[in-house]
């Protein structure tokens, strides 16, 4: 990891009065920082989508029919979801793995798909372990796969996003978990609901956090496999390998988030590469942001998971990048120093 007195140093020798970008000098420098170079760069950079389903949509933890998953990941292939258009316009390469969907794949899927079952969906969290410590094992690996394929190809800059309907469900189990959220405060509507919706999705998340729990300290895989779902522990060794490999990770929203959270857990130290890209609308995501030490970019009311959030902060990081890169000294433009 770079010292971050010495990049403070080379941004106050710039040709600008010191510190007069503001948050966008705090930014430069978590950016270099976790690219351990002055220089970082912000091109090639990759989302990577993790499509995954879940058995407590069948207990009534989401407004949307499980199906939406498959039906959303055809139109990500067909090139027409947010997360198409949204990288596009910041130029950002987009891949797609079905790490655990429970429809059939899509036909004559792009060359950006990846097919990579671990299993059709997980199992209902709220009758049992969601996956064993076996399955929890693939996820990781196919999540550090794609994170070494993106880094192999030269991107320094890595996004995981995710597909699943019911995923806010195991976000909000694993907040509880593993920030110290009080499970009630870490569910949010998701993807849409009512408060018939809302009730019964905190009394599946306490009862499963609290069944969960006690085995975090001698079992934590088992006690985490128990509440995640294979988007999200993808996201997790996507995390994991991203970071060993030098890349900064600009975290998206709540289930993301969920995904960092179990890096950290079982990877420590990954979360020196996270940047927040933004605070979700999901009430828990300040709890998770906070127990990894990140401030968000952007607070925006964005629930839409996708990669979306961390797509629209992209150019903050662009400007930041630009800024470390083109920027002049003050000694080169002839000027001393006011301070
Ligand atoms: O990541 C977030 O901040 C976020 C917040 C709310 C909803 N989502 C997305 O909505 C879906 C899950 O919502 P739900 O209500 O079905 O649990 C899933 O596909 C996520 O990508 C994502
Ligand atoms: C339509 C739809 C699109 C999504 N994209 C990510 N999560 C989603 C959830 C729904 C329901």
């Amino acid at each position: 990891m770079m010292d971050e007195a010495r990049i403070w140093a080379h941004l106050d020798g710039l040709a600008k009065p010191r510190r007069s970008l503001g948050r966008l000098e705090r930014l430069a420098v978590d950016l270099a920082r976790s690219q351990g170079r002055l220089d970082p760069v912000t091109q090639p950079r990759r989302l990577v989508l993790f499509a995954g389903d879940h058995g407590c949509v069948v207990d009534g933890c989401s407004a949307w029919p499980q199906a939406v998953t498959g039906l959303m990941v055809a139109a990500i292939c067909a090139g027409r979801a947010t997360s198409n258009a949204l990288a596009a316009a910041q130029r950002c390469a987009l891949r797609l793995v079905d790490v655990g969907m429970a429809t059939p794949p899509p036909r004559a899927p792009p060359a950006f798909f990846r097919a990579a079952r671990v299993a059709s969906g997980t199992a209902s969290l709220a009758h049992g372990p969601a996956m064993d410590e076996s399955q929890f094992a693939a996820a990781w690996a196919i999540g550090a796969e794609e994170a070494e394929a993106a880094l192999g190809a030269g991107c320094r800059l890595l996004i995981a996003g995710e597909m699943g309907i019911g995923n806010t469900t195991p976000a909000a189990c694993l907040t509880a978990l593993l920030a110290g959220c009080d499970p009630e405060a870490a569910v949010g509507l998701g993807a849409g609901g009512d408060a018939a919706l809302l009730d019964r999705k905190r009394a599946i998340v306490s009862a499963a956090v609290a069944a969960a729990r006690p085995l975090l300290a001698t079992r934590p895989r088992a006690a985490i496999a128990a509440l995640a779902g294979f988007e999200i522990v993808a996201m997790a060794g996507f995390f994991a390998a991203g970071a060993a490999g030098g890349a900064t990770l600009l975290l998206d929203g709540y289930v993301a988030t969920a995904g960092a959270l179990i890096a950290e857990r079982c990877a420590p130290g990954t979360r020196a590469a996270f940047l927040a890209a933004h605070r979700s609308a999901e009430p828990g995501h300040g709890a998770a942001l906070a127990r990894l030490g990140l401030a968000p970019l952007l607070d925006w009311e964005m629930r839409l998971g996708e990669g979306s959030g961390a797509l629209v902060a992209l150019p903050l990081l662009d400007s930041a990048a630009a800024l470390l890169r083109d920027v002049a000294p003050l000694e080169a433009i002839g000027a001393g120093r006011a301070d």
